[in-house]
């Protein structure tokens, strides 16, 4: 088979006509059964507060898939970390030629990262974050209530001119994800987070509607899907620090986390 023909590759192709109605019929009973089950979750408790993170957990993945992630469009919080708060991050971030920064953490699109966890006068960000960002805006904003999300990683990320400018277009292992700008959008050219959006029913890659977020002040935070396919631009001058966190619900971390310690493995999270 040429690659011409795998383009034209149709998946039901194979099907007799009789085959494609009970294939369609079984999609549209499954349809029905989810269509309905989001009716009865949503009625039987009408707040994320009243639902289990299993439930809302569902609920988010079924809106992502049927909406096709229109309602979860990248979000920018303008200072969601002060000034003040971005220069302590910046005083207590060990020197590029520390051994604490890591290369391998990530499979696949690794960073040049330090895990928060690992970095003892930063590690009060992971409660501060848990409360200013995860119960306070992100459970609220994609339909969870506080307490059920949580982090699969938190870490700090450096781009620098002269070493890893920045990410290949990837997405993250996890339900949402979000970066912090911790120092200056002056201390470096270029960079910027860019977003592939999705748009529901798309046919080709080229109908991908590309948005760019390039926070302007130090301590600007971007919350985003973690689905929605995105990468970090290249800086040309400089580095730039980011804190970016992988937040999921806390069954399913809490779940990975136990399989990971059975294997012997440290916990890790994954782009993809
Ligand atoms: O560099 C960026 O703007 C994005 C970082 C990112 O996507 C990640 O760390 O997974
Ligand atoms: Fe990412």
């Amino acid at each position: 088979m040429t690659s011409d023909d795998d383009h034209d590759f149709d998946l039901f192709g194979d099907l007799d006509v009789d085959e494609q109605k009970q294939a369609a019929a079984r999609q549209a009973t499954m349809n029905q059964a989810n269509e309905a089950r989001l009716n009865h979750l949503i009625q039987q408790h009408k707040s994320p507060q009243d639902r289990s993170i299993a439930s809302n957990r569902w609920i988010y993945k079924y809106i992502r898939h049927h909406t096709m992630m229109d309602a979860n469009l990248p979000t920018l919080l303008p200072q969601l970390l002060s000034t003040e708060e971005c220069c302590h991050i910046m005083d207590h971030i060990p020197s590029a030629s520390s051994n604490d920064w890591t290369t391998a953490r990530h499979s696949a699109f690794p960073t040049t990262d330090i895990p928060i966890g690992t970095c003892p006068p930063l590690q009060y960000l992971t409660s501060l974050l848990q409360q200013r960002l995860v119960d306070s805006v992100l459970a609220p904003a994609y339909g969870f209530a506080p307490g059920q999300l949580g982090f699969r990683d938190l870490f700090l990320v450096r781009y620098d001119s002269h070493a890893q400018q920045g990410l290949a277009p990837h997405t993250d292992g996890c339900l949402m994800s979000f970066t912090i700008l911790v120092n200056t959008p002056d201390d470096f050219d270029g960079g910027g987070t860019q977003f592939f959006i999705t748009p529901p029913r798309k046919t080709t890659e080229s109908e991908d509607a590309v948005i760019v977020v390039r926070p302007t002040r130090q301590g600007d935070a971007v919350h985003h899907d973690a689905c929605i396919k995105h990468q970090g631009l290249d800086i040309t001058r400089g580095q730039r620090i980011l804190l970016v966190g992988f937040v999921d619900t806390i069954d399913v971390i809490q779940k990975d986390q136990f399989a990971q310690q059975k294997q012997g493995q440290a916990p890790t999270s994954r782009r993809i």
